[in-house]
């Protein structure tokens, strides 16, 4: 089943001579892990505020096509009723953090749903277990590291039980630490948890050991679509559209130029046999 649909889907920022978005159309299923690269400015975060109809609602511009979310069409639904379907997560976590403590944080996005008290705890202690936040509920927000304040504003966007979580660039300012805990927390929800996981990242690594789809944006379009295997097998024209390749497909890539190997995308246990191998040849 698919959870998100877009339909044709083009947005020009109002006063903007040109398309951020141009006649996007893809679907994404139920629990499906889509990663999304692409250069500066090629339209991702603006393809992340139509997820959950921010665009249209709260952005002013010119808005054609359709998104359907769990079957809603974004333009016939509030963003705050889209909120209990999509969670969205920015790159910086101090711009979505206001609370004095880790659980009033959490607890504050549930106050305007109307949900009784006792399954608002449930989903309260859930929520910062499932984040590794539980001993710090009673800790002031600015204090957190990077990692946990970024793990925070997920957990409150989570406790809203979304389908679908949309990540933009969650990583980007953090120190290698919190990157490793916010990756793995996507990839625990995703595993354990079956959410539909949107996650816009610069680390090519992760997305190849982890994503099952990647869409390429260039030019507010999607240019490439298809599992991280057969994406990043294509690495001239990643570089060409400048994404980052990961290491070992950037190693595997100059083996198939040497005619080493067949194809670019190799385990490390693959390169090392072919790097074994032909230095055997050169020896003999
Ligand atoms: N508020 C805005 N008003 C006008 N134009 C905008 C606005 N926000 C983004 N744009 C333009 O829309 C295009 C797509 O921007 P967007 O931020 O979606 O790209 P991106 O791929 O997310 O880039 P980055 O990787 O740098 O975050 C760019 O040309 C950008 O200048």
């Amino acid at each position: 089943m698919n959870i998100i649909e877009v339909e044709n889907v083009s947005f020009r920022y109002r006063g903007s001579p040109k398309y951020s978005l141009r006649d996007i159309t893809l679907s994404i299923k139920d629990g499906e892990f889509i990663g999304i690269i692409g250069s500066s400015g090629s339209g991702k975060s603006t393809f992340c505020l139509t997820l959950n109809g921010i665009i249209p609602h709260s952005i002013q511009g010119e808005f054609e096509g359709n998104v359907i979310v769990d079957g809603m069409n974004t333009r016939e639904h509030s963003v705050a009723e889209l909120s209990t379907k999509v969670g969205l997560v920015f790159q910086n976590p101090d711009s979505q953090i206001f609370n004095m403590t880790v659980l009033e944080e959490v607890a504050f996005a549930l106050e305007n749903l109307g949900i009784e008290r006792e399954e608002m705890w449930r989903r309260i202690r859930w929520t910062l277990k499932l984040v590794g936040l539980w001993n710090k509920r009673e800790e002031f927000p600015p204090n957190l590291s990077g990692g946990e304040k970024q793990r925070l504003a997920i957990a409150s966007v989570l406790v809203m039980k979304p389908k679908v979580l949309v990540l933009d660039e969650p990583t980007s300012q953090l120190d290698p630490g919190g990157k490793r805990s916010v990756l793995s927390l996507v990839n625990l929800l995703n595993k354990e948890e079956k959410m539909t996981i949107v996650l816009v990242e610069h680390n090519p690594e992760f997305l190849l050991e982890n994503a099952d789809r990647i869409f390429v944006f260039e030019k507010g379009m999607v240019v490439m679509e298809g599992k991280p295997e057969e994406i990043f097998e294509d690495v001239e024209a990643l570089e060409r559209i400048g994404v980052r390749v990961p290491s070992r497909v950037k190693i595997g890539y100059e083996l198939k130029k040497r005619g080493l190997s067949d194809k670019a995308v190799l385990k490390i246990n693959e390169i090392r046999r072919i790097l074994y191998e032909s230095s055997l040849e050169r020896t003999e």
